[in-house]
């Protein structure tokens, strides 16, 4: 039977990246006969401008009934002034949510081919490989929030944080187990000297780490954290954090490798699980044809590895975009004097053909 693959291409970079991605995954297909079937939706702004709503009820119920969601990006200042409940980024939000999608994973490999491109030292980033697991369906991202009141004759909003101990400890397990398979570290990041959220995090952490005597856990604040990315990134293995803190700090993390457009994430969770590269829609470069796509096609890989158990077949995609890179290919992003300039298409073209 077909596996059933919804993609999402959303708006901006997010066609041209997600057919990139399909391109190398019916290579893999060809070569691996995994049986894969494509079925295309619309969200974002591109989903507003023709059904009113950036996450129409279709492309929930066919994310759900599908094997596994490829997602593009969202976004873009033609929605600006969309009202706010009707935003772009409601989409993936949207989705994360119906999805039940707590979890998300933003592996940050900074392999030797690349150590060059850091705008960090080269002893400072060489052997980074670290995953960031981000809570993803709560804190302040899903909190009550007000767009704007009065108070005291002025107006004001807010965005409420909040975290219940089972969305915690539910995040710290995976954080953990994650851990297990690799070497043994959790660092969770909080603001525990400040918030009471933070609080209750650390704490929860704490109590889940007791059923993992293995793995060691250390506890940074928020800020802290931020700097240690950029002083010794190799000291992390995995950073277990909220909503707010992985959004930020994965940004961060993604300039050891040298772009943003390198990296992937999986977001998992109850049923369905869906992945995405962590950058946006890149307004600016969108419709050039030059936006990076290898995050796109490394999240195509980890949809293969954890989604349909299909690990020669991801690992055949995660090499043959190293192959690409270590041939001397490189997208604008990452492209410098005595490499070979490659355009959306012929990256694609020369990880297809190396698959
Ligand atoms: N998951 C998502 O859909 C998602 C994620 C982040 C931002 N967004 C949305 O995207 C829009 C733009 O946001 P932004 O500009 O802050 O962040 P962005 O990640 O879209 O872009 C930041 C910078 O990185 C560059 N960049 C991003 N992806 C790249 C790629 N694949 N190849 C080469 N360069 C790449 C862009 O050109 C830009 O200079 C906003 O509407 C934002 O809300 C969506
Ligand atoms: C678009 C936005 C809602 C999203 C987030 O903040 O989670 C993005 O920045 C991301 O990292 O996936
Ligand atoms: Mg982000």
């Amino acid at each position: 039977m077909a596996k059933k693959i919804v993609v999402i291409p959303g708006d901006g970079i997010g066609k041209e990246i997600t057919d990139s991605a399909v391109e190398v995954l019916k290579k893999a297909d060809a070569k691996f006969g995994l049986g894969l079937s494509y079925d295309y939706y619309d969200a974002g702004g591109t989903a507003y401008d023709k059904f009113g709503t950036p996450l129409p009820q279709e492309t929930i119920d066919a994310a759900k009934a599908s094997d596994g969601v490829l997602f593009g990006a969202v976004g873009g200042d033609k929605w600006d002034n969309v009202e706010p409940t009707l935003r772009p980024e409601k989409a993936i939000l949207g989705l994360r949510k119906h999805l039940g999608l707590y979890a998300n994973l933003r592996p940050v490999k900074v392999s030797d081919t690349l150590v060059e491109y850091s705008p960090l030292k080269q002893e400072v980033v060489k052997g980074v490989d670290l995953v960031i697991v981000r809570e993803l369906i709560g804190g302040i991202y899903f909190g009550d929030r007000c767009e704007s009141e009065q108070k005291d004759g002025h107006e004001r909003a807010w965005d409420l944080e909040n975290y219940s101990v089972p969305e915690v400890e539910r995040i710290a397990k995976l954080a953990f187990e994650t851990a297990k398979l690799r070497r043994g570290k959790v660092t969770s990041v909080d603001k525990s000297n400040v918030l009471a959220t933070s609080r209750l995090w650390r704490r929860t952490v704490a109590e889940v780490s007791k059923g993992y005597p293995d793995v060691e856990l250390d506890n940074l604040y928020v800020d802290n954290c931020a700097m240690q990315l950029a002083l010794r990134p190799t000291q992390f293995d995995v950073i277990c954090t909220g909503n707010l803190f992985g959004d930020i700090l994965s940004d961060e993390a993604a300039v050891l490798g040298g772009s943003i457009g390198m990296m992937p994430s999986a977001s998992i969770g109850e049923c369905t699980s869906l992945f995405e590269p962590i950058h946006g829609s890149a307004p600016d470069i969108a419709g050039q044809g030059i936006a990076n796509p290898i995050g796109t096609i490394l999240s195509a890989a980890m949809l293969l590895r954890y989604s349909l158990h299909e690990e020669a077949a991801a690992k055949a995609i995660e090499d043959a975009c190293d192959k690409a890179l270590a041939d001397g290919y490189r997208t604008p992003d990452l492209w410098k004097e005595g490499f070979k300039k490659a355009n959306t298409d012929l990256m694609t073209e020369v990880i297809v053909e190396r698959v």
